[in-house]
């Protein structure tokens, strides 16, 4: 069992920690019973000041390692976190709530991009152009863009950090680090793990505190070249207009609202298998989760009956529990809203066919039961906007262009996903999908090695892959006059 004193200095600036100049102290709490964990410490746009003169400091000098030098200590960090795993998983299920098992995940997918941006800090190559003027020499070189503002989300609070802060450090850049505010104990476990693996002072930063007043920080400061950020659709586009007044680099991973397609050819018991698992992971607090189902009316009755029967033997518990299939929602502001969405359906005529509450297992902690619903239609809340909660509606459909058109009607186009297993309706159906990634008979698309990202309402940039790391780089061609 792991125990916290009942403050944590949660500000690391040039390699020391300390609390906020404001000594301001804000709580942590585990969603699983709604305890105080610990307090952390209240930062705002003073300490981000400071931490973005840090980073700006610790610039020249990191830039100037060798790739080589850069990478050996991002592979330390790797080996770090996966001889550190078990205490980490810990520590972030007991702050953001997911079961234990897959909080282990996380950390190994974290761990994953440290050992993938450990390789491709070798691997950052320039250009020699042939030059059409004899007396020229043409050439292309890739820099670092600067100093980073990172800010992440709560859903995935260790992978979303080293999603951004590997391949920073990877290409020569420094951050100044803002986790969300319900999940600060995890991102000061991976800030401790990068000081131990040798990341000089000033090149990680870690602020905690006043989302809004250290976001306006970094949005606002000169040295601050790029704000990568990972959340809602609705924050993301504040960063945009906010961004523009400096015209800073921008990379975002935005909402996402997924549709499945279950086709009458796909092997049901596995796509229900796989339909549940993508809904239900994390509590449906994911981005890429299902948020819709399509299925092919010739299979309606069969795949709705062994799907029902799945999501009703599923088990909900506090994550550090055994046997748990789902923790909690992360706070009493998500079970509402996903209620809402409920509401919102059945007043319009959906059938819950199995759930549609509040979970009455447990008076601690915020917990949702995991919901069907059938006779969805594309005017309710829960087709339209992202539910980030255990909420699977399902829709029929007759033909493969009609479950294209409703899938792809969306503003978000994050992730989607179907089930066939005729090979011609893989590639038709994957070429006119409008998403950024596309799993086909696969839910689990997002590894280290591939590029990461969404399309319209859900982002800008790919993050993991070798495309990753050129968000965090600036290329320079140098037009060389030469006498012959
Ligand atoms: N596309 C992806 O890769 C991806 C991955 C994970 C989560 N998400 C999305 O993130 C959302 C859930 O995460 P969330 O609730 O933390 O999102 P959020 O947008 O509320 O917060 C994300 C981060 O932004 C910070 N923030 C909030 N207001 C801010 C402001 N005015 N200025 C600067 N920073 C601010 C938060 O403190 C947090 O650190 C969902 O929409 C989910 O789809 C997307
Ligand atoms: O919530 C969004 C994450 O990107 C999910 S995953 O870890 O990439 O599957």
């Amino acid at each position: 069992m792991i125990t916290f004193d009942n403050y944590v200095p949660s500000i690391y600036i040039n390699g020391r920690w300390k609390s906020a100049s404001s000594r301001k102290k804000t709580p942590v709490r585990n969603p699983a019973t709604w305890d105080i964990l610990t307090h952390v410490s209240y930062g705002d746009e003073v300490d981000t000041k400071n931490a973005i003169e840090a980073a700006g400091e610790a610039k020249e000098g990191w830039a100037s390692l060798s790739p080589r030098k850069r990478s050996n200590i991002l592979y330390r960090a790797y080996q770090l976190m996966e001889e550190n795993a078990e205490r980490i998983a810990a520590v972030l299920t007991m702050e953001q709530g997911k079961p234990l098992r897959e909080a282990k995940g996380e950390i190994k997918s974290a761990a994953s991009f440290l050992l993938w941006y450990a390789e491709e800090a070798n691997r950052l190559y320039g250009e020699w152009i042939p030059s059409s003027i004899e007396s020229k020499r043409l050439s292309v070189i890739p820099q670092p863009v600067g100093v980073v503002g990172a800010i992440t989300p709560w859903n995935f609070p260790a992978s979303m950090i080293t999603r951004k802060v590997a391949p920073a450090l990877a290409a020569g850049c420094t951050v100044v680090l803002k986790p969300a505010s319900e999940t600060p104990l995890t991102a000061i476990e991976i800030v401790k793990i990068l000081e131990k693996a040798g990341v000089p002072d000033g090149v990680v930063n870690l602020v905690t505190g006043n989302s809004a007043k250290i976001g306006d920080a970094l949005l606002h400061h000169e040295a601050v070249r790029l704000i990568t950020f990972t959340g809602s659709t609705e924050v993301g586009k504040h960063l945009m207009r906010e961004s523009a007044d400096q015209v800073k680099k921008l990379s975002l991973e935005l909402g996402g609202h997924a549709p499945i397609i279950i086709f009458a050819d796909a092997d049901l018991e596995k796509a229900a298998e796989m339909t549940l698992a993508s809904k239900f992971r994390n509590s449906g607090q994911t981005c890429i989760c299902a948020n819709r189902v399509y299925v092919e009316d010739k299979i309606w009755d069969n795949f709705k009956k062994v799907l029902v029967e799945k999501v009703e033997a599923m088990r909900l518990g506090d994550g550090l529990g055994d046997d748990v299939d789902m923790g909690p929602l992360i706070n009493e502001g998500a079970t509402e809203k996903v209620h809402e969405q409920v509401k919102d359906a059945v007043a319009k005529g959906a059938e819950v066919a199995c759930g549609g509450n509040i979970w009455e297992g447990t008076d601690k902690g915020h917990y949702y039961l995991p919901t069907v619903l059938s006779d969805v239609r594309n005017d309710m809340l829960v087709m339209k906007e992202e539910t980030f909660g255990p909420i699977l509606p399902l829709q029929s459909f007759t033909s493969e262009e009609e479950a294209i058109r409703a899938a792809n009607d969306s503003e978000y186009g994050l992730a989607a996903y179907f089930f066939t297993k005729n090979l011609d309706r893989s590639v038709r159906v994957a070429e006119k999908l409008d998403y950024g990634i596309i799993g086909i008979n696969d839910v689990f698309p997002a590894v280290a090695e591939a590029p990461f990202g969404g399309i319209k309402q859900s982002g800008i940039g790919k993050e993991g892959g070798h495309h990753g790391i050129h968000e965090y780089v600036e290329l320079k061609y140098i037009s060389m006059g030469i006498e012959n």
